[in-house]
């Protein structure tokens, strides 16, 4: 397993490219499997995520390359519906195979996905909406059989607007008899996305964006040419980063009305920020300010994925700060490791409280998961002295070479490979 060795303390800057979002490219190559024809899809980011799905698309007889940030995917010969559970264990977005699958072939095998160890992440409202689309749901221990001769368009409500769930449903209900009404839908840009490409390739949908998805089913889909959206949480880590080094960074490809919530809190931390079109500027000189309450909660609101960088940011402001976790319970894995760096950073069911120190000062630390890691590196280039990062295997999972994007940003950063050992 590879470690990052990051000595900080240097300001970023410069200007960087953002790559294209893995939370909206994941059902999008899910999403293609409903396509009759090839499909393309640009701006997507070279992780390990992405892999995983392109190796689960492969396994069930699709043709799928990814060259440089170019996907193609050829659907025609997809064989299988039946998804290994090897395969399903290694990402929580393998979840996503199971609405197209069951649109085309009328039948899914799938198992309970995998996935960073940051909570529950139950599947039922997946599993509930689709039923009420008229699928027979079996589960067998891990395994999970749906069924439908032709799923019938309805109304589904959300308990909760889940991500998955609203795409999941969005993906089964554009080849469905009928109308289908997603009421409750979350309303996050990977959403909007996804209804984009859908009807990119002759699906009726609209309302993604708001909480309620009209779906007009249709009898088929062709293949197309799309362009994912930037990553708004790796925007948002380049963006704490460039505050919490207190440097100047220029960000090109990213799209500020997506990171309203966390412009709102970097302002409020003293740090400055500008955009125009699809470029933001982030500056800051001086220690960051405390921000007394940030709740994590659905888009419009703060973003779960950035509360752990945010961490990092805070723990070195002038003050007092708390943040409430309101969407994992398991995700304040970073705060140990934090703590270890010199942060002092007290939890309390699902609040932080952080008492910003002056310094952090470098340490070994593992990543648990994708986002706690991202927080670790920011807290390696802010802090003093050598930082080595565990586990970069989960960050692989979200930022495409991570280290190579902030060296591009003047930070001294490297990645130690270890191959793994071959025992006579
Ligand atoms: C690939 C992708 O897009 N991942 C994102 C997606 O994950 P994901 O789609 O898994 O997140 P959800 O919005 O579904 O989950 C949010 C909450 O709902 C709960 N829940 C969800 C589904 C369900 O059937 N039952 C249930 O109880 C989860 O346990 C969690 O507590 O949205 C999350 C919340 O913004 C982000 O952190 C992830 O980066
Ligand atoms: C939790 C995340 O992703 P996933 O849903 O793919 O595990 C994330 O991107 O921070």
């Amino acid at each position: 397993m590879d470690n990052l060795v990051i000595e900080g303390g240097q300001p970023l800057s410069g200007t960087i490219r953002i790559h294209g979002a893995k939370n909206a490219a994941l059902p999008i190559l899910a999403a293609s499997l409903l396509a009759e024809g090839k499909v393309t899809i640009r701006n997507v980011p070279r992780l390990l995520d992405i892999e995983v799905m392109l190796d689960i698309l492969r396994d069930i007889g699709c043709k799928a390359r990814h060259d440089g940030t170019v996907v193609t995917v050829d659907t025609s010969l997809a064989t299988s519906s039946h998804i290994p559970e090897t395969l399903m264990r290694k990402m929580r977005s393998s979840v996503f195979l199971m609405g197209p699958l069951l649109a085309r072939f009328g039948e899914v095998q799938i198992y309970q996905p995998g996935g960073c160890a940051i909570g529950e992440r139950k599947i039922d409202l997946h599993l509930r909406g689709l039923e009420a689309l008229g699928a027979h749901i079996e589960e067998k221990g891990s395994r999970i059989i749906c069924s439908a001769r032709r799923l019938k368009g309805t109304e589904i409500s959300l308990d909760f607007p889940s991500v998955g769930a609203t795409e999941n449903m969005m993906m089964a209900a554009v080849l469905a008899n009928g109308r289908t009404t997603i009421v409750g839908a979350a309303r996050e840009p990977e959403i909007q996305d996804l209804q984009q490409f859908l009807n990119t390739m002759g699906a009726r949908v609209r309302g993604a964006g708001t909480d309620t998805i009209v779906i007009d089913g249709v009898e088929s889909l062709g293949g197309c040419d799309f362009e994912v959206i930037p990553d708004r949480i790796v925007s948002g880590t380049v963006m704490v980063a460039a505050a919490a080094t207190r440097g100047d960074v220029t960000l090109e490809n990213t799209q500020p009305a997506h990171l309203t919530s966390l412009v709102h809190v970097l302002r409020r931390a003293g740090v400055q920020i500008e955009s125009a079109n699809d470029i933001m500027r982030v500056v800051s000189s001086k220690r960051p300010i405390a921000v007394d309450r940030i709740v994590t909660s659905p888009y419009p609101a703060f973003p779960t994925d950035l509360q752990a960088q945010v961490m990092t940011l805070l723990a070195l402001a002038d003050g007092v700060s708390v943040i409430k976790e309101t969407i994992f319970e398991g995700r304040f894995k970073h705060v140990d490791e934090l703590c270890r760096m010199g942060a002092d950073i007290r939890v309390d069911l699902n609040n932080a409280f952080i008492r910003g120190v002056p310094e952090l000062y470098g340490t070994t630390v593992e990543a648990t998961d994708l986002r706690a890691g991202a927080a670790l590196v920011i807290a390696g280039l802010a802090a003093q002295g050598r930082t080595v990062v565990e586990h970069v295997h989960h960050i692989d999972r979200g930022y495409d070479r991570i280290e190579e994007m902030f060296q591009q940003l003047g930070g001294n950063i490297t990645r130690e490979v270890h191959k793994s050992k071959v025992y006579s």
